[in-house]
């Protein structure tokens, strides 16, 4: 664990959790990279499969911002007609703020409503609307969009509306540091929650535990739609090793949330945790460039995803 850096014992330092909720291709996961100021979210052949629960941290002097995922949310095509199923809801609301992604460049459209008004059912939360892909537009255009993105935040909460509407381009940096800004004032006064520098928000460690979540996934994804969460707990050299054979120790969890999950992915005798192993070791061998000795772990962490503050204890 890293020790607290000066600055983050400030009074006035807040920290928490925030989702960016948005229609397929609003620019979530741009504005999340931008934010984060490192690529976190891999892109994957699939189209929108869930990543990570965690998609990235912000660190600043003054607070702390943790991005988690919601499955299913950003996903209507496969919600549309269905209610908001309790999974998405109870993530929803325990976050801290809900970042709402709504293209400057395309009008709003129903899958759009579809989410606001989703967004609408959750109690008492602070949601920022964020017009992203601003680059995309003029000054008029902007301005219009803006409007018509308040109208809609007062449709459908009523009063006030969102909590705050703040044009974006995560393609360009223009003002992601005041998306920050807002979203980070939203949190609640609390000391930081996360080391600064925590090696799961670095990209090698993400790509790794991504490529071991694919791996893991693989033929059971049915079974294990959102309740495996996997934790790159050390990247360490070994010991003892030449410079011209070197071997890294890659000691990984595996969260699951229920033991029959667990026993699904060990398998028969652990046959299948070996598979996963071997096919996994190969892509991060590859990424990394050098061999590795690879130690998986399963453990049964109950309802970890409904409770983003228990991510915490599962050492992300
Ligand atoms: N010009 C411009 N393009 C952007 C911006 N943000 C995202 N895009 C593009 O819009 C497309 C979708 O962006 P993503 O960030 O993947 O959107 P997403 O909301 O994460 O998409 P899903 O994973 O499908 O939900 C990509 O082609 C991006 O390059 C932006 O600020 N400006």
């Amino acid at each position: 664990m890293a020790e607290k850096t000066e600055g983050h014992g400030a009074p006035d330092y807040r920290a928490g959790f925030a989702v960016l909720v948005g229609r397929p291709n609003a620019g979530k996961s741009t504005l999340t990279n931008a934010l984060v100021g490192q690529k976190v979210a891999i892109t994957s052949a699939k189209p929108q499969t869930t990543r990570h629960t965690i998609r990235g941290i912000v660190h600043r002097e003054d607070g702390q911002l943790i991005l988690v995922d919601t499955p299913g949310l950003h996903r209507p095509r496969t919600l549309l007609g269905q209610r908001l199923n309790d999974l998405v809801a109870e993530t929803l609301s325990e976050v801290d703020a809900i970042g709402f992604c709504i293209p400057a460049n395309e009008r709003i459209g129903p899958g759009d409503k579809y989410i606001a008004n989703q967004l609408a059912a959750v109690p008492r939360k602070p949601i920022v609307a964020l017009v992203t892909k601003a680059d995309l537009v003029d000054r008029a255009q902007l301005t219009e969009q803006l409007l018509a993105v308040d109208a809609l935040g007062r449709e459908v909460l009523g009063g006030e509306g969102w909590a705050d509407v703040v044009p974006v381009s995560g393609q360009d940096g223009y003002q992601v540091s005041t998306v920050a800004d807002v979203l980070i004032g939203h949190m609640p006064p609390s000391p930081p929650l996360y080391p600064d520098g925590e090696l799961t928000d670095e990209p090698e460690a993400v790509m790794v535990a991504e490529l071991i979540r694919e791996a893991a996934l693989e033929g059971v994804r049915d079974e294990l739609p959102h309740s495996l969460a996997v934790v790159v707990e050390e990247i360490v050299p070994r010991e003892g090793r030449s410079e011209d054979n070197p071997l890294l120790d890659v000691r990984v969890n595996l969260f699951v949330e229920r033991p029959s999950q667990k026993a699904i992915i060990i398998g028969k005798g652990g046959a299948r945790l070996r598979e996963v192993g071997t096919a996994a070791r190969r892509g991060i061998e590859a990424l990394l460039g050098t061999r590795i000795y690879l130690d998986l772990h399963v453990k049964v962490a109950k309802d970890w995803q409904r409770d983003p503050k228990q991510l915490g204890r599962l050492g992300f």
